[in-house]
């Protein structure tokens, strides 16, 4: 699939109805990923397979239904880019990460997510983050962010199944900072140590930006490398929820960066933040 970079597509009007259907389509990733977590055991440390597999599965079973609910947009996936086959996007375009955290899919700690984002303008505007293993889909968009319990390939529950979430004021002393749990660097670490945190909780994929939308955390530090595959899904709850994610000069973390290969320099996500906060961040 191609597109013109600068092409702009129609998007649905209502974006919170647009993270609902996105959400759908990321919670039917689940029985193939699952399949594959509950069948593989010590043999995957020795041949990671069951990933690759997994992973294939998942991108087959999200892009179809994908395309017919977007079907103007062009849709960069993990495993398709891996395989040459990405068109160049850099305006209006959909970001899926088939199964983030494959690090956590190897350790079995359950902490891998399914990750779907829409782009509008450079900017995620609607996204639903799925972790298979527990059963919870984050979604977020039009600045409305919930959670819900789902089970792998069920519908999504009725308004009273589902809790509207929004990221905390970040408090003065005290911050709760989230950090990689598979790739923490030094650069990460000399952030963390300037700032009044009292707590650092390590958690896999874009769960970290869940938990921040969900007012269970404050800042999440990212200095090593990100594909922004990685960090669109959780980056469109986290804005809907209230939250924002900034480079390190304070400038919104931007997405279509073709030239770069999809890459992401380092970012800081943050809850709502005070002005205080701001005033000590800036460059
Ligand atoms: N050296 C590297 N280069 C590019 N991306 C990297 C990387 N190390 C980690 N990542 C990205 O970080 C993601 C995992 O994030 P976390 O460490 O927060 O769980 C990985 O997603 P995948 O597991 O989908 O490949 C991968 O894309
Ligand atoms: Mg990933």
């Amino acid at each position: 699939m191609s597109t013109s970079p600068g092409a702009s597509a129609p998007l649905p009007s209502d974006l919170f109805t647009l993270a609902e259907a996105l959400g759908s389509v990321a919670v039917l990733a689940g029985p193939p990923i699952m399949r594959a977590y509950c069948r593989c055991t010590a043999a995957l440390k020795a041949d990671g397979s069951p990933v690759t597999e997994a992973d294939l599965a998942a991108e087959a079973a999200i892009l179809p239904p994908l395309a017919k609910l977007l079907p103007h947009l062009p849709i960069l996936s993990e495993e398709q880019a891996s395989a040459g086959q990405a068109p160049r996007c850099a305006q209006d375009f959909v970001l899926v990460d088939p199964l983030d955290g494959t690090r956590e899919f190897i350790d079995r700690n359950g902490e891998f997510t399914v990750n779907i984002g829409v782009i509008a303008g450079g900017n995620p505007v609607a996204g639903a983050v799925y972790q298979p293993a527990k059963g919870v889909l984050w979604i977020g968009g039009g600045g409305r962010a919930q959670v819900m319990t789902v089970l792998p390939g069920d519908s999504l529950p009725p308004p009273a199944g589902r809790r509207d979430i929004r990221a905390r004021a970040t408090p003065e002393r005290g911050q709760v900072a989230l950090v990689s749990r598979s790739h923490l660097d030094a650069e990460t670490k000399a952030f963390l140590a300037a700032r009044p945190c009292a707590q650092t909780l390590p958690a896999g994929s874009a769960l970290k930006f869940c938990l921040i939308a969900q007012g269970d955390g404050d800042v999440y530090p990212r200095f090593g490398p990100t594909m922004e595959w990685d960090t669109a899904a959780g980056h469109a709850v986290l804005a809907s929820a209230g939250g924002e994610v900034v480079t390190p000069d304070g400038a919104p973390l931007r997405y279509g960066k073709a030239d770069q290969g999809y890459r992401n320099g380092s970012f800081i996500a943050w809850g709502r933040r005070s002005e205080a906060e701001r005033a000590h961040a800036a460059p």
